[in-house]
């Protein structure tokens, strides 16, 4: 069967102390609640992993993004053995230019974080092997297969996006 597809969206700002700051969220509910994720969610049948990001952005935001502002910048396969049913593929974009300022919904609470400071202890077990490095301008084909605790990575592969 092939893997969910899904999709995250990487907003980023220049910061009031010149740092950037990303755009994250607290997940308050289905997967990945309580946790600190990027924006984002599945691909609906038929839409394209870009459009999808778009409204996802705006669905869990309210900020609104051009699908053709976004720039691929990773693509990220999540397997968890021991739970199949989450094994996700996910088209990673990032945006500089969106319209609106973030408000909580029923899904994500917004927050910015300076780059420098990524709030990884409360992140997927991944983010702190691949986030950095898109922020820093590379593009990525990682995998991440997850131990039996499905919060743990047990194995990790990260080549360059071609
Ligand atoms: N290991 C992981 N690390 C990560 O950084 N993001 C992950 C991840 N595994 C999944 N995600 C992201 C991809 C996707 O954007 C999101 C899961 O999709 P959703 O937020 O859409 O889930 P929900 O169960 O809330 O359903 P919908 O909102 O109905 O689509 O979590």
């Amino acid at each position: 069967m092939p893997l969910q597809s899904t999709c995250l969206c990487l907003l980023v700002r220049d910061g009031a102390d010149g740092v950037r700051e990303i755009l994250l969220g607290h997940k308050k509910t289905g997967f990945g609640r309580g946790k600190i994720v990027a924006l984002g969610g599945h691909v609906e049948p038929g839409e394209s992993p870009a459009v999808a990001a778009a409204r996802e952005v705006k669905e869990e935001s309210g900020l609104l993004v051009a699908a053709d502002a976004l720039t691929e910048s990773a693509r990220i396969t999540f397997l968890f053995p021991e739970r199949p049913a989450w094994d996700m593929e996910v088209a990673v974009f990032s945006a500089t230019d969106w319209t609106g300022e973030p408000a909580e919904t029923a899904e994500i609470r917004p927050c910015w974080f300076p780059v420098t400071a990524l709030p990884f202890d409360r992140m997927w077990d991944d983010g702190k092997r691949w986030l950095p490095r898109v922020l820093d301008g590379e593009r990525l084909r990682a995998a991440f297969s997850y131990a039996a605790d499905n919060e743990t990575v047990a194995a990790a592969t990260i080549t360059p996006l071609t």
